[in-house]
């Protein structure tokens, strides 16, 4: 999905206003729950507004080559998948995974339960990237998965086990992806009697599994659950297609652009979420609100406004760890210092992103503590003008580019992004958007 037109940096100049209405491409962690819970089902989904990037590509790439049939509409993010009710046509692929976590934990799951002889594997990062927790989960319970790589990361071989214990347990420290696949992969698994998932230890990024949740619930499965340790899918689930099923603008790809307008005057409107949203990203407007922002919703749209000088916040973001990253950028232009807590799986995402947010926020002369789990900003005077690296991490491309704007505080400052095209992990189009506020137009 990198457009072809992408340099190997961008300037961004500064930018004394930004205004105008952003209409959201679809999320992310939504469109790659809905494709592989529409190749499961029975019947024929269509999906609606599905998100155009890189981690939705190597899903629809994995299906296909596993004989999932798909077709796009007429050039459209509309999409017709044909379910196959849980028996996949071919049983030997080797899928490339990207790094897209969405695609390989639930399918590392969904694989390892319906059996077969799989190798899933991505780019290099995504080979430091744990999964050792949900392998183990899978494991203990007779399947068969083997590291072909180093122990507790991809790439992986899967095999075909035999199911032999109705209760299985996971870690939820590392990642929430781990729990969201074995749901996922659960009602394979209740084919005779119930399967009960048990949380070891705390949860984080809680918020994606209600995500999962609500898009089984959807697709015909119903899960019980106990607060937060235990989920259980009754024996005998099936899923079942819903018909058409329409993908939500992605709530953390909302972020950059309330930013924008919490920075840089406003009002910057987004639409695509908004009250409605089953994200838990759409949280992300209580920490502009803490900041001083003026926030404003409907149904389906969010919109920002400066209000003034923002305020400095000390926040615990593991809810939000993704939305997050905005948050550590509009920090430069707060009074005082900032503080983001309980982050500390920043670490094994698309890169260890509490080093390379520290590193890259001292460049524009934010004074910054870097700790275990959490991240300190406190801004310069003005900020200095820097060449960002984004360690192929759309997200740093993405929340650097808020650097540019002129805040109340403290005017923007020319950046340089380097390596732009990584944002098209999740937005490709990001830039172009972007440059569309700054000019206030219309999109
Ligand atoms: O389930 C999901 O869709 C996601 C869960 C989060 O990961 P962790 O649970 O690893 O924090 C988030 O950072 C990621 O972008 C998407
Ligand atoms: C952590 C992220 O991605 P992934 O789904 O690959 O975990 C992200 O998009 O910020």
């Amino acid at each position: 999905m990198k457009p072809a037109s992408y340099p190997r940096h961008i300037d961004l100049n500064p930018v004394a206003h930004v205004q105008g209405t952003v209409k959201l491409p679809g999320s992310k962690s939504i469109s790659n729950r809905i494709l592989l819970l529409a190749a499961l089902s029975r019947g024929t989904t269509k999906i609606m507004d599905l998100l155009a990037s890189d981690d939705t590509l190597v899903m629809l790439m994995a299906l296909q080559q596993l004989g999932v049939k798909w077709e796009q509409v007429d050039g459209t993010q509309d999409y017709i998948v044909h379910g196959v009710d849980g028996v996949l046509p071919v049983h030997q692929a080797d899928l490339f995974m990207g790094n897209a976590g969405t695609a390989i934990r639930p399918l590392t799951a969904a694989l390892a339960v319906i059996g077969g002889d799989y190798t899933l594997h991505g780019v290099p990062r995504m080979h430091e990237r744990p999964i050792g927790d949900l392998v183990d989960a899978l494991n203990d319970v007779g399947m068969r998965i083997e590291y072909t790589g180093n122990p507790g990361y991809p790439p992986l071989h899967i095999r075909r086990g035999m199911l032999n214990a109705h209760r299985m347990k996971v870690r939820g420290n590392v990642s929430s992806q781990f729990l969201t696949a074995l749901l996922m992969a659960a009602p394979l698994m209740a084919r005779d009697e119930p399967m009960t998932i048990e949380v070891i230890g705390e949860l984080i990024s809680k918020p994606y599994i209600e995500i999962t949740l609500n898009l089984m619930r959807r697709f015909g499965v119903d899960v019980q659950r106990d607060g937060w340790q235990s989920f259980t899918v009754a024996a005998g689930q099936h899923y079942q297609s819903p018909g058409a099923i329409h993908v939500e603008g992605d709530a953390s790809s909302a972020s950059y652009f309330l930013a924008a307008g919490a920075i840089a005057g406003g009002p910057i409107r987004v639409e695509g979420v908004g009250r409605d949203s089953i994200q838990g990203d759409v949280r992300f407007v209580e920490a502009l609100r803490q900041m001083g922002v003026t926030i404003t919703m409907g149904d389906n749209w969010i919109e920002a406004s400066s209000n003034g000088v923002l305020k400095a916040i000390d926040t615990d973001f593991n809810h939000i760890p993704d939305a997050a990253m905005t948050i550590a950028v509009a920090a430069l232009y707060a009074e005082g210092t900032s503080v983001l807590r309980n982050i500390a799986s920043w670490r094994v995402k698309e890169t260890d992103r509490l080093a390379a947010m520290a590193t890259e926020l001292r460049k524009l002369g934010a004074t910054v503590e870097e700790g275990a789990d959490y991240l300190s900003v406190t801004p310069p005077q003005q900020l200095t003008p820097a060449t960002i690296d984004t360690y192929d991490d759309h997200r740093m491309a993405m929340c650097f580019s808020l650097a540019s704007l002129d805040g109340t505080a403290r005017r923007g400052t020319q950046v340089r992004i380097n390596d732009p095209k990584c944002v098209a992990k999740t937005f490709p189009d990001y830039f172009r958007v972007f440059q569309h506020i700054a000019e206030q137009t219309l999109i």
